[in-house]
């Protein structure tokens, strides 16, 4: 697998398909038996893991296009509806690209600053399907949709890991009643006594790839897979499931249905990332520049959203000595370390340096702590204000797609 990894993100689910599995399974209904539950929000598709390659294959990759079609414009694909599409219109915002969507129900929009680029509005799992067919060149999407419908595919290349939205985590959930009142573990899930091959773990999922894969990684062997679009957290009071594999936020659905997490049960922590085909990147006129630029708008807006820039006068008697009282601190260094310049004020007539002005950029987090430290080395008329956008001399990232595209 050669999925780039900037140094920060989690480990990318890698396939545990051989090469030589086929990608699609030729019939669901083949590789699993259908309950025939139909229920008015639950429908579950239930098969023994036995064969986990055959559980893996519902979770239906895509077939890859087998040449690059040609065309004129990148195609960047954003979420069309659900929690990520305003969120993924605003990031762009932010970064002083506007979409152009004329009304909610038209599918393709522009954006003015890349004149070489539309969008196209997708649900998520097909913006990764369309990545992988073709149809797509960039998308924005929740790492656990790449994951799940990308299958480790080593044409999907996450250029940016780290969008700040879509914040949540995959994870395992059980009752916090009956059998399971004292179970917060995933090995003592698995130690249970309840399980065989008669009797599975059954567990409800809309991960259908990373579920089986994730069990099989962690050696539990007893376990059955059961899938639903939505509402997942009812199952195991429906009695349809002894525990979930869903996605958590703020973890008020699982509260509120009775249901924990356990140790070791987080499969993946996820946030919106954009993602580029190798392909694309490689064999299309133009793709690469657009990548480019969007990265380096992306990485100037999150750099800066983290941070704010304080201002502050302190008395001294020269810059370097303002500097060595401001660098005593930890919480003062700033990107590089402060500016310092020299506050010239009239006094009898004459221009005297009596006061430095400093301009640190601060940690969002840490701004109050660095006020404090100003004020404890001296500083006065403490003034901060948001940045906007920190442009590098280069972004980082940048240089490792280049690096995993061996440009
Ligand atoms: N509770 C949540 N809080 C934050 N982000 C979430 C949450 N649930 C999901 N996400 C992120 O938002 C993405 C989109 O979720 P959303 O529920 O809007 O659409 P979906 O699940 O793909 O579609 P649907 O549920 O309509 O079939 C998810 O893939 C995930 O990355
Ligand atoms: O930890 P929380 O903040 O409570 O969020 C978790 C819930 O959010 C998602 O559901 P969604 O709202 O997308 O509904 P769905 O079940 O219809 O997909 C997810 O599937 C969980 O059910
Ligand atoms: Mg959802």
């Amino acid at each position: 697998m050669s999925i780039l990894l900037p140094t920060n993100l989690q480990q990318y689910p890698s396939p545990s398909l051989s090469p030589s599995t086929p990608l699609l399974s030729p019939s669901p209904s083949s590789a699993f038996s259908f309950l025939g539950t139909r229920r008015r929000c639950l429908r579950f598709v239930t098969s023994s893991v036995a064969s986990l390659q055959s559980s893996v294959a519902i979770g239906s990759a895509p077939a890859r296009a087998a040449v690059v079609v040609e065309r004129d414009q990148i195609r960047l694909g954003l979420p069309s509806k659900g929690r990520m599409a305003a969120d993924a219109i605003d990031l762009l915002k932010d970064c002083q690209l506007f979409v152009k969507q004329v009304n909610p129900r038209q599918y393709v929009a522009q954006i003015p600053q890349l004149p070489n680029t539309e969008v196209w509005f997708q649900r998520p799992k097909d913006i990764v399907r369309k990545l992988l067919s073709g149809d797509l060149d960039l998308g924005i999407v929740g790492l656990d949709t790449l994951s799940e419908y990308g299958q480790g595919d080593e044409d999907l290349i996450v250029v940016h890991e780290a969008l700040n939205f879509g914040d949540c985590h995959l994870s395992i959930a059980i009752p916090n009643y009956g059998i399971f009142e004292n179970i917060n573990s995933l090995k003592e899930l698995a130690e249970m006594p309840q399980w065989s091959e008669e009797r599975p773990l059954r567990v409800a999922t809309g991960f259908t790839y990373l579920g089986p894969k994730f069990m099989k990684e962690n050696g539990i062997k007893h376990v059955a897979f059961s899938t639903a679009d939505g509402a997942l957290e009812a199952a195991p009071a429906m009695g349809i499931a002894d525990a979930i594999l869903d996605l958590v936020s703020s973890g008020t659905t699982l509260k509120e249905n009775n249901l924990k997490e356990i140790e070791g049960g987080v499969v993946l922590e996820s946030q919106a990332v954009l993602v580029a085909s190798r392909r694309a990147l490689t064999d299309r006129k133009g793709a690469l520049n657009t990548v480019h630029e969007i990265l380096e708008r992306l990485e100037a807006h999150l750099k800066a959203d983290g941070q704010f820039t304080v201002v502050a006068n302190m008395r001294g008697n020269s810059a370097e000595e303002v500097a060595e009282r401001v660098l005593s601190q930890p919480s003062l260094s700033g990107l590089q370390g402060p500016t310092i310049s020299p506050v010239y004020c009239k006094q009898d007539g004459k221009v005297s340096i009596d006061y430095y002005a400093i301009v640190i950029c601060v940690p969002k987090k840490a701004l109050y702590e660095s006020v404090k430290q100003l004020r404890a080395v001296g500083g006065s008329g403490v003034l901060v204000s948001p940045l906007t956008y920190i442009f590098d001399e280069d972004t980082p990232r940048w240089g490792q797609l280049l690096t995993n595209l061996k440009l």
